[in-house]
């Protein structure tokens, strides 16, 4: 007779496959991480951003086992990585930032020697294909280049099938072919069912691969939500020159909107941001009200634009601080 796991069990099956609360973790008196949340679901990517030094790899590395978390809790297919990393073993894998290959075996022995300890691996010729190597089999991996090492990386992480995959700048070095090659290999593992948290420096690989993502800063997540929360959440901008008879306080309230001026290139502009939920209907709603006041006054509004936010702009407002508040997952 079997019963039924109350919680996430060791198979996975209800639950989130990767669950982080309130993790802590500091080095010394230097605390490198400072209380993040979230959760990925099976067959689901995640994506982990950030500024140089947020605490990212800090968190990846508490979710593979090499680290106990300082406070919080995490959990990978319902286990404990740092305390039963035997009973994940084979189902969870990960290309870190340094890889641990022999340089001395060609690309096939690699391989074999990684199917040998695996259960149900993939054919070796199945994952070097995956990963565009085939025709690199015997060469020694030391005379690969950088981004076929990351291609080799990959390939041992994927060989076992296994449920979890962490990615930490899996892309690192490529050329963008392989880098392209890489994302469908992903893609494919998401489909297959894995889940996958994935860090990366190219916030288009982000917007390609992400269901959901992070920004952190600083040791905490500054934003999150799926692209289209996190854009709308930052809000629509409408922005003009600031004409020379017109003078900052006298520009009109719209509904909806914030306003601020910003001087580029010593012109300055006025920036109207229209944000939250519905930002497009109110961003249409202040641009109304925004033109009539303009007709009123017979003022013209130079180069004026109405833009949705990308994700750089948002990356780039948490790195100066200026991120509104974090957008519900
Ligand atoms: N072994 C360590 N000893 C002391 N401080 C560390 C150590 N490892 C990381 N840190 C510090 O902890 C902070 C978080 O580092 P972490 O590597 O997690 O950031 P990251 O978001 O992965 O950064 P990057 O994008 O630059 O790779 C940084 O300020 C870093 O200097």
């Amino acid at each position: 007779m079997s019963t039924a796991p109350s919680a996430p069990g060791p198979a996975g099956v209800r639950g989130p496959a990767i669950s982080v609360r309130d993790l802590r973790q500091s080095y010394g008196d230097f605390e490198a991480v400072r209380g993040i949340s979230f959760d990925v679901a099976p067959g689901e990517l995640f994506a982990l951003l950030g500024t140089n030094g947020a605490g990212k790899t800090t968190t990846i590395e508490t979710l593979e086992g090499f680290r106990r978390p300082a406070a919080g809790t995490v959990r990978v297919l319902g286990r404990e990585p740092h305390r039963e990393a035997v009973a994940l073993r084979g189902r969870v894998n990960g290309v870190l930032q340094h890889s641990g290959v022999f340089g001395e075996l060609t690309v096939a022995e690699t391989v074999d020697l990684a199917r040998d300890l695996a259960t149900d691996p993939r054919d070796r010729a199945e994952v070097l294909d995956m990963v565009d190597l085939a025709d690199r089999a015997g060469v020694a991996v030391r005379a690969l280049s950088g981004g076929q090492r990351r291609r080799l990386d990959l390939a041992l992480a994927v060989l076992s099938r296994p449920r979890v995959l962490f990615l930490d700048e899996p892309t690192t070095g490529m050329d963008p072919e392989a880098r392209r090659g890489t994302w469908k290999v992903v893609s494919r593992l998401v489909a297959e069912g894995a889940a996958v948290l994935l860090t990366t420096h190219y916030l288009e690989e982000a917007e390609r691969l992400a269901d959901r993502l992070a920004i952190m800063h600083h040791g905490r997540i500054r934003v999150t939500g799926t692209l289209d929360e996190v854009l709308d959440g930052w809000g629509d901008r409408i922005r003009f020159r600031l004409p020379a008879d017109v003078r900052t306080e006298d520009l009109p309230e719209l509904p909806g909107a914030t306003v601020t001026v910003e001087v580029r290139d010593a012109v300055p502009w006025a920036v109207y941001t229209v944000g939250g939920v519905s930002a497009a209907d109110r961003a249409h709603r202040a641009m109304a009200a925004l033109l009539s006041w303009a007709d009123g006054r017979a003022v013209s509004l130079d180069r004026l634009e109405l833009r949705g936010a990308s994700l750089e702009e948002v990356f780039l407002g948490v790195a100066d601080e200026t991120a509104p508040e974090p957008v519900p997952a």
